[in-house]
């Protein structure tokens, strides 16, 4: 049954518009919105390192996935800031041949602020937190076949409610060829991958740098398998700044095709000892 992904910055009313969309959708079938209230969980808690927020996607998208197998209108209410995550529910829908579409709350960096602000204490996001998510938002973009279609939602502008029930219940269904969906899944499994291998690598540097003192220059010793690589880092980084740093390398090779791990693992090294 029908995708809908909703992506925006934390805080951009993302689940009120998830809840308008179900009030409207649940008088002609079964809705169920994916978030983190749903999942139980705690939004700093999902957000506050690389590991929870992998562990986090993990859970989001197989809930997903179980409740795209029912006959249901899935609405994956999430932040959905990652385009290879969206990549991956995008590939869900495809696999299942279902109608398919993306809902991007444009609420700027200031107005969610100012709502998280407005939010009871243990609503909010911290705003380390925020800021992290903000500065990490990769936005959907109609260049992304994934992307599409993409409806641009301004939650303080009159919703539309017909054209998003036109394009994503009644509009075209997405088609895998076999070939296709051999494709997709394969693609999909290396993305999962690379993502894994960054995050032991920074995971790796982070456990040394925690112990070294400021000013000092230490060496890091990564493993990927039977791969080790060796290197020296010259100054202390914060995690947001390791971040920052897998962003851009992952923006660096997206033209490259890297399909093999060690490739991967080597490349990836080789740019943190340069830009950290
Ligand atoms: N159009 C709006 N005008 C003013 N405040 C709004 C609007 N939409 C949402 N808010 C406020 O912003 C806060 C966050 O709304 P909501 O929970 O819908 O955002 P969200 O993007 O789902 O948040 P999260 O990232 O935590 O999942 C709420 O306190 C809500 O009252």
């Amino acid at each position: 049954m029908p995708l809908i992904i909703i992506s925006g910055l934390p805080c951009s009313g993302k689940t009120t518009l998830a809840n308008k969309l179900k009030e409207k959708f649940e008088k002609k079938m079964r809705v169920e919105v994916i978030n983190i209230e749903k999942l139980g969980l705690n939004r700093n808690k999902c957000h506050f390192d690389l590991k929870s927020e992998i562990q986090f996607r993990g859970s989001f998208k197989s809930t997903v996935n179980r409740a795209l197998s029912g006959n249901t209108l899935v609405i994956a209410d999430g932040i959905n800031g990652i385009k290879g995550f969206r990549y991956e529910l995008y590939c869900s829908a495809r696999e299942l041949g279902t109608t398919f579409c993306l809902l991007y709350c444009t609420t700027s960096p200031d107005l969610v602020r100012d709502w998280n602000n407005t939010r009871e204490e243990e609503d909010k996001y911290s705003s380390e937190i925020l800021d992290d998510l903000i500065q990490k938002f990769e936005k959907p973009d109609t260049e992304n076949y994934w992307d599409r279609p993409l409806i641009p939602i301004d939650p303080n502008s009159e919703l539309d409610l017909d054209q998003i029930e036109k394009i994503a219940v009644q509009g075209k269904k997405l088609r895998a060829r076999q070939a296709t969906k051999i494709h997709i899944k394969r693609k999909s499994n290396i993305l999962f991958e690379q993502g894994k291998i960054a995050q032991d690598v920074l995971d790796q540097i982070f456990e040394v740098m925690k112990t070294a003192q400021s000013g000092e220059t230490f060496n890091v010793i990564c493993f990927y398998t039977q791969t080790k690589k060796k290197f020296m880092i010259k100054k202390k980084a914060s995690l947001p700044k390791l971040l920052r740093v897998k962003k851009q390398f992952t923006k660096t090779i997206e033209n490259l095709n890297i399909s093999q791990p060690d490739e991967y693992f080597t490349l990836f090294v080789d740019y943190c000892q340069k830009n950290i």
